[in-house]
């Protein structure tokens, strides 16, 4: 299993990928749950991460990048994906108001037909939907790369708003359909062990890796290194 952390500049991102952090979120932290972080920063940590990448050999790393809470319009939308895999963003995150729209679904089927890496981010309330199962299947016949889910609402964790049986639910359907499964929303290390033990792919990190717990603010260390070391125990 690996950890995800997201990240809004250079010396976040070099701090993440020294503690051993392989999956790297590019993300505007100061406002919303999947803010778009403006291209030009976006760029500059995407050269960090080449940098560390040719002075490592490391071959594990992978780069997401969000594309906003929502879009106005599918050519927007369109754009800010193009924009991102320009730079070199490998992976591109959906929020389910995108991906579940109809009249997005054009532009995202473009970028499914040339292969491009999609996670779709669901919402805590689908883990208990009744279609739950249906809505992955869906996912999965679409050739979306992965799932997750993420919270909006940054003042709850996951864990006080999904029942532990409805994310293994979640994670199990999610692997059995070949999909790349990862769980976030607000976590804390102490979540850690007991969602590492659903056996998703990765865990996603940000709130509960920083300053009084605001993700708006910096990313502490200590905790960055106490999360990589968590992964390495159980990998
Ligand atoms: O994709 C992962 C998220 O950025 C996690 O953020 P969070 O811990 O603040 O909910």
């Amino acid at each position: 299993m690996q950890a995800l952390v997201s990240v809004h500049s250079v010396p976040e991102v070099e701090l993440v990928l020294a503690a051993g952090i392989s999956l790297i979120d590019l993300k505007e932290t100061s406002h919303g749950a999947l803010a778009a972080l403006d291209l030009t920063t976006s760029k500059a940590i995407v050269v960090a991460v080449n940098q560390f990448r040719q002075q490592t050999s490391q071959t594990d790393i992978v780069i997401s990048a969000t594309v906003g809470d929502d879009c106005d319009s599918p050519t927007t939308l369109h754009q800010r994906i193009d924009d991102r895999l320009h730079i070199g963003v490998e992976v591109i995150k959906l929020p389910m108001v995108i991906w579940g729209q109809l009249g997005y679904q054009a532009t995202i089927d473009h970028f499914l037909k040339l292969r491009v890496p999609l996670i779709a981010v669901m919402t805590p309330a689908s883990m208990a939907a009744e279609n739950m199962h249906e809505q992955l299947k869906w996912l999965a016949q679409q050739k979306y790369w992965g799932v997750m889910v993420d919270t909006q609402d940054k003042s709850n964790t996951l864990t006080a708003l999904v029942s532990i049986s409805a994310l293994q639910g979640f994670v199990q359907v999610a692997k059995s359909l070949g999909l790349f499964v990862g769980i976030a929303g607000g976590l804390q290390l102490a979540h850690f062990e007991t969602l590492a033990a659903l056996n998703p792919d990765y865990l996603g990190f940000r709130s509960g890796l920083c300053a009084q717990g605001q993700r708006a603010q910096a990313l502490l260390p200590e905790k960055v290194d106490a999360l990589a070391s968590r992964v390495s125990q159980i990998c």
